[in-house]
């Protein structure tokens, strides 16, 4: 599904004339399999951001080679890493990154608005999606009207409407209380299992890295442990 390849990226600092290379990553190189939740985690700073960024074509790698879904989204110009982005990814963030002037339901609605989806199916498939995640009743409130919690089950609603093959999270649980974040995990575990979305999430958090089928960690840019859960890929977990 994802193969990182060899890769190595700095970023360049300073005044011009006076610039420096900031090495962040080196030499990193794994894989995700299909269907599979994917955790990486390391101290701040260790480069997990630029490594998702990376993954995702929003940077370009140094050196190395970046391939998802047989397509090298490190070697493409910046309108069709869009359109893949548009075609394969959803996005889950720390700070849930909802549009204040729009109710949840129309936060929901978004990307099948922008997809043109007719009216009467795209209210069917939001409310579907707003039960299943629990906030049906808080279809009309706009996001300064919600909690923190179902403000980001209304954000992984949005990420996941598409249904898009993979998912790359950043912090996704950084927000919410325990309880929230539970209910969220468990979220991510019925939609792996159901639809077979590969997810890619970083986290400073053992709760999450618990559902991985897999745990990298990151150490002052380089791999220092690539680690199997013994969980079957596509199981149920419990
Ligand atoms: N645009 C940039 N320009 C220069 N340096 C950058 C840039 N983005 C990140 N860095 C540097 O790269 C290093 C890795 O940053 P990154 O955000 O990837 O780490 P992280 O592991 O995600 O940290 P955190 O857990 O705090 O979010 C840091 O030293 C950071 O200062």
């Amino acid at each position: 599904m994802i193969h990182v390849e060899g890769v190595s990226h700095y970023f360049q600092v300073g005044k011009r004339g006076k610039e420096r290379k900031v090495p962040v990553l080196h030499d990193i190189n794994f894989s995700v399999a299909k269907q599979e939740i994917l955790a990486i985690v390391g101290r701040s700073g260790s480069g997990k951001s630029t490594l998702l960024n990376l993954m995702s074509g929003y940077t370009k790698p140094t050196s190395g080679s970046i391939e998802v879904m047989n397509k090298k989204i490190s070697e493409m110009n910046e309108g069709n890493a869009a359109q893949f982005r548009l075609e394969h990814y959803g996005f889950i963030f720390q700070s849930f990154q909802l549009i204040a002037g729009m109710t949840a339901f129309e936060n929901v609605e978004l990307p099948l608005t922008l997809k043109k989806m007719n009216t009467q199916a795209r209210r069917k498939q939001v409310q579907e999606m707003l039960e299943r995640f629990g906030i049906a009743e808080f279809g009309s409130h706009y996001p300064g009207e919600l909690s923190g919690g179902q403000q980001q089950r209304v954000a992984v609603a949005r990420a996941l409407i598409l249904q898009p093959p993979i998912i790359l999270a950043d912090e996704p649980t950084g927000s919410l209380d325990n309880e929230n974040e539970k209910q969220l995990l468990t979220i991510i575990q019925q939609l792996n299992h159901e639809w077979g979305t590969t997810f890619v999430i970083i986290t400073h958090d053992e709760e999450v890295a618990s559902i991985a089928h897999r745990t990298i960690t990151l150490n002052d840019g380089r791999i220092i442990a690539n680690v199997p859960a013994h969980r079957e890929i596509g199981g149920l977990q419990s």
